[in-house]
């Protein structure tokens, strides 16, 4: 196991948000974290990335607690996607390089320049690469922060929503290219997603939260229209085509 989340709760002063939150990732997995706007998820991804610190539970990656590691450290554990990043005054270059921030020390070695042109490339963004982020549409900028991600080279990778500003062709290729890495690099990664379907195709894993607490976790066999349902609260049936279950709200 990669990743081990036991008994995270979490709760702003005004409001709890988080409970019971206990799961683990294994390598080489892409665990889906699903539920309704406002139920908790990018409040989970900021827990285990220790941007908020949660009041109960522990986060272990590889065994150590994320609480005790140093930032660089913590840096090269966690790779994380928010869903608003990056300066618009850098260049897609520089920005993939920061990713590269924890291993630099004195200066950039000529490893760091090779990790981040083979992200670039590996994204499709080689041609990009002089243009300021300022300059970018939505979806170019999206996979931008993506490649910043890929270039930290962590055990995890932690992706709020990766997928919501891209085209079509986009979030398959994305999601593909992740997928990739996260199996060849013996990785994990936790994204939160809207878009169930786009998720049964590319996650290994599950999590549904509903009231801040797992509804349900597991395999393919959770994708059921019951559970949608009671997590949604709208009626949908699921077909399948050959072995992909399809989810159709009624
Ligand atoms: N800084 C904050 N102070 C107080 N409440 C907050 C704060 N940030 C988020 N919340 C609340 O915490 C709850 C969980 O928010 P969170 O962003 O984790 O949800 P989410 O599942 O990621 O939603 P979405 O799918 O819409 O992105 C929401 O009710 C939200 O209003």
């Amino acid at each position: 196991m990669i990743l081990d989340i036991q008994g995270l709760a979490f709760k702003y002063p005004s409001r709890p948000v988080i409970q019971n939150i206990s799961f683990e990732v294994q390598k080489g997995e892409c665990l889906a974290i699903l539920g309704t706007n406002g139920v908790g998820k990018t409040t989970l991804l900021k827990c285990i990335n220790r941007i908020l610190k949660p009041q109960h539970g522990v986060v272990l990656v590889e065994k150590e607690e994320v609480f005790k590691l140093s930032r660089p450290e913590l840096a090269k554990r966690i790779g994380y996607v928010s869903q608003r990043q990056g300066n618009p005054r850098y260049t897609v270059f520089d920005t993939v390089l920061l990713g590269r921030k924890p291993y630099i020390k004195w200066d950039i070695s000529s490893r760091d320049l090779e990790v981040v042109n083979q992200v670039l490339a590996l994204m499709d963004l080689t041609d990009f690469s002089l243009r300021f982020l300022d300059e970018l549409s939505g979806g170019e900028l999206q996979k931008v922060i993506i490649a910043r991600a890929l270039a930290q080279e962590a055990d995890v990778l932690l992706l709020d929503e990766p997928t919501s500003n891209l085209d079509l062709k986009n979030q398959y290729e994305v999601l593909r290219i992740i997928k990739d890495v996260v199996q060849s690099k013996q990785i994990a990664a936790v994204i939160t997603m809207h878009d169930i379907n786009l998720a049964i195709r590319f996650a290994d894993k599950f999590l549904f939260l509903k009231q801040g607490e797992i509804f349900t976790a597991g395999g393919m066999e959770v994708i059921t229209a019951r559970n949608v349902e009671s997590v949604y609260s709208i009626p949908v049936c699921v077909e399948h085509f050959g072995n992909v279950p399809v989810v159709l709200p009624l």
